[in-house]
């Protein structure tokens, strides 16, 4: 699954080669993860989404192919049949699942892959390939705090907002399964905490694979 490429994070210094890392994000519905996503993604470079397919319909303003891939039943069945996704599960009777593909291709191009999934879906990345990835739980300030989110957002009927408050403490019953956790009460500074996540996850030795390389050059240029 991972890949090794040529990369200098920051674009200046030593040409290290590194592998790519699967950056998870989840939370109970409402706490802020597209938001925190979307500043990521215009923020980093080398930073690229994993976009799912869901049977769910789009919300006003949702992009085909930029937010999910929309797709109906027989396809998703279609799909899980013929292995094409990494992961898959049912969320408030929707099916939601990473297709392979773009996972890898998007690895091997040299980019960090950016995971908006549930609980479920964090477990099984991390049974297939637990090296790469890095998973932050994101909760709400308070209970208050996630209803008035969740109905400021205005695109969901009251019966789907009622639904998704009651499925919030089943999602956040999982935090402690998570590398890390940031309550999002201040969406810049959960942006900047996530941004800090990332920046030491690229620098782990065992991420940088070029670093032995590197040493030797350095070793074998010392003056006798
Ligand atoms: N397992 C899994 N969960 C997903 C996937 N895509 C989205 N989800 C989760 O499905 C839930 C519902 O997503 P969505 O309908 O977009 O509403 P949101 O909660 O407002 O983001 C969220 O908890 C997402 O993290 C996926 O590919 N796999
Ligand atoms: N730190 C924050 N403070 C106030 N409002 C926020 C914050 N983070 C997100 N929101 C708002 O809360 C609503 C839900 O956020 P969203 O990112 O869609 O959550 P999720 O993807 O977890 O369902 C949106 O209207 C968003 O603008």
């Amino acid at each position: 699954m991972s890949s090794e490429v040529a990369a200098r994070p920051e674009g200046k210094g030593a040409d290290i080669q590194r592998r790519g890392l699967m950056l998870v994000l989840s939370s109970p519905s409402g706490a802020g993860k597209t938001s925190i996503s979307r500043r990521l993604l215009q923020d980093e470079g080398r930073l690229a989404m994993s976009v799912s397919v869901t049977t769910r319909p789009p919300r006003p303003g949702e992009v085909d192919g930029r937010d999910y891939h929309f797709i109906d039943l027989t396809r998703f069945e279609a799909m899980v049949k013929a292995d094409e996704l990494l992961e898959h599960a049912r969320v408030f009777g929707n099916c939601y699942g990473t297709p392979r593909a773009a996972v890898e291709a998007a690895l091997s191009a040299g980019n960090d892959i950016l995971f908006d999934v549930d609980w479920q879906g964090t477990q099984q990345l991390n049974e297939k390939v637990p090296q790469d990835v890095v998973s932050v739980f994101i909760l709400p300030p308070s209970q208050e705090e996630l209803e008035r989110r969740l109905r400021s957002r205005a695109q969901d009927s009251e019966e789907v907002v009622i639904g998704r408050m009651r499925k919030a403490a089943d999602e956040i019953s999982h935090w402690s399964e998570y590398d890390y956790v940031i309550v999002n009460e201040d969406l810049e500074r959960s942006v900047a905490d996530v941004r800090a996540i990332l920046r030491s996850e690229r620098l782990k030795r065992e991420r940088q694979t070029g670093i032995g390389d590197f040493v030797r050059r350095i070793v074998a240029s010392a003056p006798e």
